[in-house]
């Protein structure tokens, strides 16, 4: 290989090491907490939106770096050449780097906790990190039994949700449930699409993902399932009231949901066609998070 084809596929790897667009899940809990906040207030407070997003993104990026860490341990990332820990080959130094990102962002929850005179925001997001850390770190390592998609669901639906909505109005409010359900379902199945391409590697490594124990044919029905219950919720929601009827502009990200359940269906078992699914998730999960908080604020 020429080393210019050498550095054009290292700068690949290193996109797909970094997962720019991932970080839509850390944004959309944090946009949809405010904006169910100024709905109901009418006015929206933007230091804890700024300080809330900032931290979201430190903490993700703890969350990532430190999932390669520790997966680099296990054995189970050996054939993930876009690792952050495969491509510099310095765990010990990703493992502080990912410690300071979740130190930068735990400041930053801490200033709103501080500023507010209320350590609630900093109790539910600890509470979060706990669960995150849960998943992939010593000794729990729960996401090996396949737990991961009822934690990712409980952490970026209610908890990141009712934190973002608390760090707004100092109260919590039980008009976040259907946003929180709605955002919980299509971060979760991001996670979801996630494990479909990397049956060999877990089952190697010993790891039961919800993919590797109901086998990738009924896991791709999971996933028309998992659109039709998001799409339910929603229309359902607005036919109560429990929606505003503008939030019905996230029935516009269909076509990804469509997308992505036609490409489950076809190809669930091919791994080369898949490895890619999570990121057509994440559009869905971006448009219609998006779309969302967009319809509490017209
Ligand atoms: C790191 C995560 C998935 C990667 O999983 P896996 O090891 O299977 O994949 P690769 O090695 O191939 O990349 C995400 C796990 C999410 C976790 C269950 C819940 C995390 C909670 C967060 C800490 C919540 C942060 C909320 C924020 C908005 C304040
Ligand atoms: O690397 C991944 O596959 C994921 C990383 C991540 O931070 C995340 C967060 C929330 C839901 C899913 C995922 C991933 O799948």
């Amino acid at each position: 290989m020429t080393s210019s084809s050498e550095s054009i596929d290292r700068s690949r790897l290193w996109w797909a090491a970094i997962k720019l667009p991932l970080y839509s899940v850390a944004v959309m809990p944090i946009w949809l907490g405010t904006a169910v906040a100024i709905a109901k207030t009418g006015r929206g407070h933007w230091w804890p939106f700024g300080l809330f997003l900032t931290a979201a993104v430190l903490i993700l990026a703890w969350l990532n770096l430190s999932n390669d860490v520790f997966d680099a341990e296990t054995g189970i990332d050996r054939h993930k050449y876009h690792s952050v820990v495969n491509l510099t080959g310095k765990k010990q130094l990703i493992f502080w780097l990912s410690n300071l990102c979740l130190l930068l962002g735990l400041l930053g929850i801490a200033a709103i906790s501080w500023l507010q005179q209320d350590g609630t925001v900093l109790g539910l997001v600890l509470l979060c990190c706990a669960l995150g850390y849960s998943y992939q770190g010593p000794p729990f390592r729960l996401g090996y039994l396949g737990l991961g998609e009822p934690i990712c669901f409980i952490c970026f639906g209610p908890l990141a949700i009712a934190a973002a909505y608390y760090s707004q109005v100092q109260t919590f409010s039980a008009s976040i449930w259907p946003v929180a359900i709605l955002n919980g379902l299509t971060t979760t199945l991001i996670l979801f699409c996630s494990h479909f391409h990397q049956v060999a590697d877990d089952l190697a490594a010993g790891k039961r993902s919800p993919v590797v124990r109901l086998g990738t044919a009924r896991s791709a029905q999971l996933v028309y399932g998992a659109c039709g219950l998001f799409y339910g919720v929603l229309v359902a929601s607005v036919l109560w009231g429990l929606l505003p009827w503008p939030t019905l502009l996230a029935l516009s990200s269909l076509p990804w949901a469509i997308y992505l359940c036609q490409r489950m269906a076809q190809f669930h078992s091919v791994p080369e066609q898949i490895k890619n699914s999570k990121f057509i998730a994440v559009q869905l999960h971006f448009w219609s998070s998006l779309l969302l908080g967009l319809g509490y604020l017209l």
